[in-house]
């Protein structure tokens, strides 16, 4: 049995989503409900024999409703308990789930514990469901320890299904699929089958020395532009150029490609010349931007739009929103974010 210095203390950080939901008898809609609720239909997590405590948001919120305060909000949670507990499961919707724990991932530098998010497909209540193991695996992810005792991950991670997944690399793929997220440019960081087996050497560790340094600083002047086959001037000029709008994530084809056409090109040169930053981020899932690989995504490149490489949109958005946040000019914003802050790029290749 493990003693008192020995038993993992684990923070559950509730937020609503599926995995807490019960049916609005009213409308048969699912609603957010209690973390008791969720607790009372998962006795078993008594067995883990951890210290547990939980904190919440109040109301917990379907993850359609989450946004920059919301993540400020369960990153001071986090912060405010950080040196009493060893981790931290944060339960979460899955619709926004990775934009969150891209956010996360910006707003903890130094994080040297786990941030664990997890959720479900269906809720923890109905007979068949995907929540218990999920919360199971995603808490005993958190109290994980290497050889040496060290926290085994120590980063913001979204433990789903069989995967643990880097939190800002990782993307919804399913809104039915019990593996409902997928990262397309970086591994899994554990496989969980009939063991949870780590790939300790894809798992993030901050600088020597570095402490924890909470950053909820945000600035929610983005945009994301979707391009298409057939987009018109009309179209695509309001995105761009709209008042208040720091920033956009343009969302391109294959390998950072768009239309050359005069107005498409102007347009984009325009928006750059008044101070506004555009990222390239393909709207492929793998892969990434290279923009010098086709005449098409040259001309991005020439009219002053920054390379998103093979950031997820989620973690591109993210990373503007941090560092617009912290009032950088557009050429500063525009060097960092070919700069891994989190591990979410690759560099070097
Ligand atoms: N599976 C889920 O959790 C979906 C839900 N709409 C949410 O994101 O809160």
């Amino acid at each position: 049995m493990a003693n008192q210095e020995t038993v993992p203390r684990i923070l559950i950080v509730y937020t609503g989503g599926t995995i807490g939901m019960t049916e609005d008898l009213s409308t048969g809609a699912l609603v957010p409900f209690s973390f008791d609720h969720l607790m009372k239909n998962v006795p078993k997590i008594g067995r883990l024999g951890y210290a547990l405590d939980h904190v919440e948001l109040t109301p917990p919120i379907d993850s359609s409703n989450m946004n920059p305060d919301t993540w400020a909000k369960v990153a001071k949670m986090i912060a405010d308990a950080y040196d009493r507990f060893d981790g931290f499961v944060v339960l979460h919707g899955t619709d926004t789930m990775a934009y969150t724990s891209s956010a996360l991932s910006f707003m903890l530098p130094g994080l040297a514990k786990p941030v664990i998010l997890t959720g479900s497909q269906l809720p923890i209540g109905e007979i068949r469901e995907d929540g218990t193991e999920n919360l199971i695996t995603a808490l005993q992810i958190a109290a994980a320890r290497t050889a040496d005792g060290a926290p085994m991950v120590q980063e913001v991670a979204i433990s789903f299904g069989r995967h643990l997944w880097r939190g800002n690399r990782a993307t919804k793929v399913s809104s039915t699929n019990f593996g409902a997220f997928e990262s397309f440019n970086y591994p899994p960081l554990a496989d969980m089958d009939l063991h949870i087996v780590y790939r300790q050497k894809l798992l993030a560790r901050p600088p020597v020395g570095a402490a924890l340094a909470p950053d909820y600083a945000m600035d929610d002047a983005v945009s994301v532009a979707f391009l298409f086959p057939g987009i018109t001037e009309a179209v695509l000029r309001p995105q761009l150029t709209a008042p208040g709008v720091k920033a956009v994530v343009l969302r391109t084809f294959g390998a950072g490609n768009a239309p050359t056409d005069t107005w498409f090109t102007e347009l984009v040169a325009e928006a750059v010349r008044a101070g506004k930053v555009i990222v390239n981020v393909t709207q492929c899932p793998a892969g990434g931007v290279e923009e010098k690989r086709y005449a098409t995504g040259d001309a991005l490149a020439r009219a002053g739009v920054v390379s998103g490489l093979d950031m997820t949109c989620e973690a591109a958005l993210t990373k503007l929103m941090h560092l617009l946040g912290h009032g950088l000019t557009s050429a500063e914003v525009a060097a960092a974010m070919g700069k891994s802050l989190a591990g979410e790029l690759t560099v070097g290749e």
